[in-house]
């Protein structure tokens, strides 16, 4: 792919998220007789954090209507929070789950990566590798509790969980389409999926950019369980209590063992990976591509 774009890529942002959002975590620690102690409710705007009635669970639910697409600000919400549960060392686990009916995830904000400026494409992309490299590599056990539609991004962002419960209805889909709309998934997207299905699966998932209907999702091995919708987030829970009976120092060391060469693949070329992108996503063909996708979605409603 010809390198042609150079962008000054902002840092700040991601370094510092927290800096450029107004927190509004609002009593996430709050001092008892000089302890620290989790209080009832946090998260913020886009990303609520429950602590669960297990002790050392929390829900994070994504709450970005209509269809939770990452969004800059959902992308950079859920890093902080994130963050927030790994430094509070009562938490061991998370259940990842949707507040908007009927999905999961749409996927990366299509308005992130259509009409905008070289700088603006840089930002995002960062901010996309970094809410893939917190997970992936996250301490906590992580288990998406995927409650509605999956594609692409709300895909990726599943794959980097520890397990997977998905909504057995067949309204659902979940996969990596981004060939249908005449994209490429990047090479750490294609890695993670490998790791999750194998190579030849994933050969012809990616070129077809399939998605998986619930049944054939569990066939391929993309999702671990199906369960009635109503019982995807008890059933994330109750996969969580089973985990938390190994011993964390045994089991976070095992799980960087997987999946640290995996992510030393984009660590080593973060910047490289941003630039391609920028080239990439700025190219007419793939812009009018995208803007043909955006037309296609909002004139289903017409
Ligand atoms: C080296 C280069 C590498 C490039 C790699 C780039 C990687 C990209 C990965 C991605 O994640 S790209 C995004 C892919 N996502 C999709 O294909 C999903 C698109 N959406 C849907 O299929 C459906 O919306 C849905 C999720 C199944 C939900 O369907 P539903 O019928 O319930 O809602 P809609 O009426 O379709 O949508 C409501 C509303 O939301 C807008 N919208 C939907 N998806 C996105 C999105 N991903 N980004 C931004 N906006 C989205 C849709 O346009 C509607 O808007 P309206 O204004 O209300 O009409």
């Amino acid at each position: 792919m010809a390198l042609t774009a150079v962008v000054r890529i902002p840092t700040r942002a991601l370094l510092r998220p927290w800096a450029r959002l107004r927190d509004s975590a609002l009593g996430w620690m709050e001092p008892v007789g000089g302890v620290e102690v989790s209080t009832q409710r946090f998260g913020s705007q886009r990303v609520l954090v429950e602590p669960a009635s297990a002790a050392g669970v929390a829900v994070m639910t994504f709450k970005n209507p209509p269809v939770n697409s990452l969004s800059l600000e959902l992308l950079t919400e859920l890093v902080i929070n994130l963050e927030k549960l790994e430094n509070d060392k009562t938490f061991r686990g998370v259940v990842l789950t949707s507040d908007c009916p009927g999905i999961f995830s749409a996927g990366l904000d299509l308005t992130e990566i259509c009409g905008r400026n070289p700088a603006h494409y840089a930002e995002y992309w960062k901010a996309v590798q970094e809410m893939w490299l917190r997970l992936y590599l996250s301490n906590l056990m992580l288990v998406a509790a995927i409650n509605g539609a999956c594609p692409a991004g709300g895909c990726l962002m599943s794959l980097t969980c520890d397990y997977r419960v998905m909504a057995d209805n067949p309204k659902y889909a979940i996969g990596l389409n981004e060939t249908l709309l005449g994209i490429v998934a990047p090479f750490w997207f294609k890695d993670t999926l490998v790791n999750t299905i194998g190579h030849r699966a994933s050969e012809r998932a990616l070129q077809l950019g399939l998605l998986f209907p619930p049944t054939e999702a569990l066939q391929v091995g993309m999702v671990d369980r199906l369960v009635p919708e109503d019982q995807v987030q008890s059933t994330a829970l109750s996969v969580l209590a089973q985990w938390m009976a190994i011993p964390d120092h045994a089991r976070q060391l095992t799980k960087n063992m997987m999946r640290k060469p995996t992510a030393d693949g984009l660590l080593k070329k973060r910047d490289e990976d941003i630039q391609n992108f920028v080239s990439f996503i700025s190219r007419d063909s793939i812009q009018k591509s995208l803007q043909m996708y955006l037309a296609k979605l909002r004139q289903k409603k017409g």
